[in-house]
């Protein structure tokens, strides 16, 4: 088997004298789905920024596809192959939903010709100059490279069930396609490995049933590595092959579901009883 694609090893994060996250490890492969659960303020959401670049962590190394990433910027790592979506939706809302994925595609294309490292700034300003000009000529080039774009963002639309609000504004989309096109732009930029922040917060039961499949659906499409932080639990359970929970910063249970749901620190933490009584006791 090769190697992890996203890899936390011992990674701790203080903000002042609060650990939010303490020795957090973690190894997502190719056709991994896992889950990353626990209550609020647990240190998820904290754990997904140290993943990506937003925050540095304090002590550790997170890895992509093998590569010390510490250091890096956020648009750096996702060039490496890692992109998320967040708990609040980040959606540029004025532009269609086609637009919104075209630009994460965009993205990725001018980052594989500029590169990292040295010199890529200057060969992004000149990229930047040189598509202003195509743009304007409206050249050849330009525009084959606008139809290939096009088509790459209508098949992630297709994709994610969005085909039919192509071009519509995303801010008129209801809230659960909201949800599914800031997935489909995090695919845009055709990531190894996708971190869904809440991906099903707001949603009806209806929408979270196909939201399960859907995401089944891109690990086995994209041949990606999934790793979820979800609230509802069905979800978690339902799709997530191994969950990590956290409590404090600190991880109290990783394991199959059947396991985790019946560890008693993860009960107490975090399930709580009545979650036992309704789902017929402790294994
Ligand atoms: N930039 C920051 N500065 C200071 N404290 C922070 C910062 N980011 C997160 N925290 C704190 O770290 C802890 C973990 O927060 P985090 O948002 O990661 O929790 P979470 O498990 O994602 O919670 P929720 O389920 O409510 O989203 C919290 O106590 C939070 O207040």
């Amino acid at each position: 088997m090769s190697g992890p694609l996203l890899e936390a090893v011992g990674v701790s994060i203080q903000f002042g004298g609060l650990k939010a996250l303490s020795d957090f490890n973690l190894a997502i492969h190719k056709g991994d789905l896992q889950g990353l659960i626990g209550p609020n303020g647990a240190g998820k959401t904290t754990a997904f920024n140290v993943l990506t670049g937003v925050y540095q962590p304090t002590q550790g190394e997170v890895r992509v596809s093998g590569q010390r990433v510490n250091g890096r910027l956020p648009h750096q790592i996702n060039h490496l192959g890692l992109a998320r979506t967040f708990q609040n939706i980040r959606l540029f809302r004025a532009l269609t939903a086609l637009d919104n994925v075209k630009v994460a595609c965009r993205g990725q294309a001018a980052l594989n010709e500029e590169g990292l490292g040295a010199g890529a700034k200057f060969r992004g300003a000149m990229r930047n100059y040189r598509d202003w000009w195509r743009a304007l000529m409206l050249t050849p080039g330009f525009q084959a490279e606008e139809r290939e774009l096009t088509r790459q963002a209508e098949h992630l639309l297709e994709v994610m069930g969005l085909a039919h609000r192509r071009d519509e504004e995303a801010r008129n989309l209801p809230y659960g396609e909201q949800r599914r096109l800031e997935i489909a732009r995090a695919l845009g930029t055709r990531p190894k490995v996708l971190l869904l922040d809440e991906p099903a917060a707001g949603m009806n039961t209806r929408e979270k049933a196909d939201l399960m499949v859907l995401i089944r659906k891109l690990r086995d499409e994209f041949d990606l590595g999934i790793l979820v932080i979800e609230h509802d639990m069905k979800l978690v359970m339902g799709i997530c092959e191994q969950i990590t929970v956290l409590d404090h910063g600190e991880t109290i249970a990783r394991g199959a579901p059947a396991e985790v749901r019946s560890d008693r620190k993860v009960i107490e933490a975090y399930l709580g009883d009545s979650y036992l009584e309704s789902h017929g006791g402790a294994a």
